[in-house]
């Protein structure tokens, strides 16, 4: 083979049943042994190289298999893992997980979110003294292992570069030192993998570098050029496919097409106006282009028109074009055929990671050869496109009437008096996130209830017996300000989805989040509205058990969008108008029923930020304004949350101020309420509530800890703004390690509080 051929630049991992969690739960509750973990790996594997050269691809990808996380993956390969994990005494196999989940006395890595997805990787913390080698085999391991079932691969690597950029600098490196220093030893790690990969008669491999896909600085494009060069100089090595997605490549196109590699993925999805600029690259003309007109990232069945023109548009550019998806499969579920329960038109309409690569075979032969049968294809791109039913005239109409003053409240210190009035909080008031452990009595009714052998009356005592016992418990630790638990929702925004007109949910539709985690995205497919409320019976029965003010709990309409399969035939901020319209009916219909506070979270507001600055200001336009739509028309007195985690809120501080909310609770504590700094010197001046209990442990906080950190939260902000919150919801949480915490919140609240003037 000289060519790549049609292929797709990687596959899901967890398993069309989730198995890989499954071992992943059981392995780490102690209830199998590593045999049995590695085997549910390698049956996953063959599976689905088996499937994906049935399939007809010309290349299959291997190394996209993953125990936890692909960039820790490459930390390990190359033996760049802490010595808080290394000194442990662990296997290697348990050293891994404790350095993605952390273990007493040694704090996990971070994690943080992979680009402008929904998908976690684990930050490698690197410093001067890290020293690169290859430490592990696991690529080689996985080419040897589908070539002994009759399976040609080839394997993925992250980038060096991207690998370098998404990395930290170590608590103790020197100030001014950056990863990327570590380029050339990295580089020595590289080649040396290259060339044991090339012994083993790996014909290609591929490097993935999506950090090309946002802004990057002359250094940085300088070490794309370094890394590329050196490693391509090497005679002992495979043939060298570098993958840029999520993305145009903006100045890293020109880079890599005049580096001596020997092939370029490109995203011709995301950004149109990138098929052109591939087009007029005169440099490509020695290379392979796989040309990704698939959406690796998107559930609908690609329109093949377009993508063949897409396509064909680079035939006369490069010395070869191929067709692939726009970046890895990782992001999309398995295998539509398994929604029996989807509505057959919008089924037709669909395509999963199965069905891409069945079109990336098509494709792929439709740009080679005359007479390829592409009717079934086109007829459902018409179809979906001329489907009249997915307008809502209504909500159009709606939408027309709003005036500019819909979307403005009073101002701020109006607003506060009117809530202080109405709500009577002492100074620090807490509160929690909103969800309570999702116990697995809990699931298991839901479960039930689904498979029909709860009926709805034994739900909804279920369900109420929890919220009681929530709020019993909240009264007891002495919380301010009381959530019912969320006991109800399967997932913050699948429940939301589940009620809303326009959305339809999958039953199988699984997507890797982070290691063993997964979220089932639903499908926005059509016009959005509310036929009745969603979130009032619950919220008015917490009310009625407690005198103590129960916020109401609403997600937000830029999460929404960011944790769900968008339609494509109209901007995301449209589709964000009219789920935010939806919103603002239910907060409404909770102020009508008494619930004088409501959070509505936004914790994708960041992830949703586009890779490039020239897009940040048309974003956050929209990101705005849509909830202020969800959040306005409502009474002064009615205090509105907002809620958001993952830190690094750095670029989108004034866009959170903008959002006017009475009150942000921010994720803080792993980074030791710096953020509050940042926003007193963003000028914020209104209520927040920086997280001082880091629930992605389980560790219980001290009262002194919390204390502590309280104590510098109210040096950089006024006190009377101060609220006193953990970092998010409690849902992945046991109880026995909650009610410590909270109880020590409060205790901490309390000590800080007789400390004010
Ligand atoms: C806050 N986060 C979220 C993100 N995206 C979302 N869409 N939602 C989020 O909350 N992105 C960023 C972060 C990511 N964090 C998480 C944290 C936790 C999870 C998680 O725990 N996922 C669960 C699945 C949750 C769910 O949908 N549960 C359903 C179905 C439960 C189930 O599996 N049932 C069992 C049977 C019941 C039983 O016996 O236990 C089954 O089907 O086998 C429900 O509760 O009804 C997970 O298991 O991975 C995800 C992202
Ligand atoms: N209200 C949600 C927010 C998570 S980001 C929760 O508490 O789980
Ligand atoms: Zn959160």
């Amino acid at each position: 083979m000289t060519e790549i051929g049609t292929t797709v630049l990687g596959y899901p991992r967890i398993g069309p049943d989730r198995e890989l969690k499954r071992s992943l739960e059981r392995y780490w509750a102690g209830k199998i042994d590593e045999t049995a973990l590695l085997e549910t790996g390698r049956a996953l594997r063959t599976r689905a190289w088996r499937e994906l050269k049935d399939a007809g691809l010309d290349s299959v990808p291997s190394n996209t298999f993953s125990h936890y996380d692909q960039v820790l993956d490459t930390a390990e390969l190359f033996g760049a893992f802490p010595e808080r994990f290394t000194k442990l005494g662990l296997t290697p196999l348990d050293t891994y997980f404790a350095a993605a989940r952390g273990v007493q006395d040694a704090p996990a890595m971070e994690m943080t979110k992979w680009f402008d997805t929904n998908y976690h990787y684990i930050v490698p913390e690197l410093g001067p003294d890290t020293a690169f080698s290859v430490a592990g085999s696991k690529p080689l391991d996985e080419y040897r292992e589908a070539r002994a079932i009759g399976v040609e691969t080839r394997p993925v690597l992250v980038g060096p570069v991207t690998f370098l950029l998404l990395a930290k600098a170590t608590e103790t490196a020197p100030e001014g030192f950056r990863p990327l220093d570590l380029l050339d030893n990295l580089l020595d790690g590289y080649v040396e993998l290259l060339r044991r990969l090339h012994d083993e008669g790996v014909e290609w491999v591929q490097f993935d570098e999506p950090a090309f896909a946002g802004d990057r600085t002359e250094p940085e494009l300088n070490a794309l050029i370094r890394a590329y060069h050196r490693l391509a100089k090497e005679t002992a090595r495979p043939k060298i496919l570098v993958a840029g997605y999520f993305g145009g490549l903006g100045r890293g196109l020109g880079v890599l097409a005049r580096s001596p590699i020997d092939a370029l993925a490109v995203d011709l999805v995301t950004d149109e106006s990138f098929v052109d600029a591939v087009a007029a690259e005169p440099a490509l003309r020695d290379k392979e282009v796989l040309a990704g007109v698939v959406d690796g990232r998107n559930v609908w069945r690609t329109d093949p028109t377009r993508a063949l023109s897409r396509a064909a548009t680079l035939l006369g550019t490069a010395k070869s074009v191929s067709v692939s998806t726009s970046c890895s499969l990782l992001h999309v579920p398995y295998d539509v055929e398994r929604e029996a329960e989807l509505h057959p038109r919008l089924k037709g309409w669909l395509a999963f990671a199965k069905q891409k690569v069945d079109e990336v075979v098509l494709l792929g032969r439709a740009l080679k050869e005359e007479g390829v049968d592409l009717s079934a294809a086109r007829a459902a791109a018409t179809d979906r496109a001329t489907a009249a039913d997915l307008a809502d005239a209504g909500v159009r109409a709606r939408l027309e009437a709003l005036r500019p003053e819909d979307t403005v409240r009073s101002p701020y210190a109006q607003r506060a008096a009117a809530q202080q009035a109405a709500l009577d909080l002492p100074p620090l008031p807490s509160t929690t996130i909103g969800s309570f452990p999702q116990t697995t009595d809990v699931r298991k009714a839901r479960a039930a209830h689904k498979a029909g052998s709860l009926d709805d009356a034994g739900y909804e005592a279920a369900m109420k017996a929890e919220i009681e016992r929530v709020i019993r418990l909240q009264e007891d630790l002495g919380l301010d300000v009381l959530v019912h638990g969320e006991p109800e929702r399967n997932d913050m925004v699948q429940y939301f989805a589940e009620r809303l007109a326009g959305f339809a949910a999958t039953d199988f539709g699984w997507v890797q989040s982070y290691g063993s985690r997964c979220v089932r995205p639903p499908i926005l497919y059509g016009d959005v509205s509310r036929a009745e409320p969603m979130t009032v019976e619950w919220a008015r029965y917490a009310q009625g058990l407690t005198g103590k003010p129960v916020k109401g709990m609403l997600t937000g309409p830029v999460t929404i969008l960011a944790w769900s399969f968008v339609r494509d035939d109209q901007p995301l901020g449209e589709t964000a108008r009219q789920v935010a319209l939806a919103i603002r009916d239910e907060v409404h219909d909770l102020q009508e029923a008494g619930i004088r506070v409501i959070q509505v979270d936004e914790p994708a507001l960041r992830e949703l930020l586009p890779l490039r600055k020239a897009a940040h200001e048309a974003y956050f336009a929209w990101a705005v304004s849509s909830f202020r739509l969800a959040t306005s028309g409502i009474d002064d007195a009615t205090q509105i949350h907002t809620h958001m985690c993952y830190s690094e809120f750095g670029e989108v501080v004034k866009a959170i101020d903008a959002l006017d909310a009475d009150v942000t609770s921010i994720e803080a504590a792993r980074s030791k309420m710096e953020v509050v700094t940042d926003l007193g010197a963003a000028g914020f001046g209104r209520g927040v509530g920086p997280g001082v209990y880091d629930i992605h442990s389980p560790r219980v906080p001290g009262v002194d800890e919390v204390s502590g950190l309280l104590r510098t939260a109210v040096g950089a902000v006024p006190a009377e703004r101060i609220w006193v919150n953990p970092d998010c919801g409690l849902k992945t949480r046991g109880y026995a390690e909650v009610e410590p915490a909270l109880r020590n919140l409060v205790a901490a609240a309390n000590a800080v509080r007789s400390e004010l003037g």
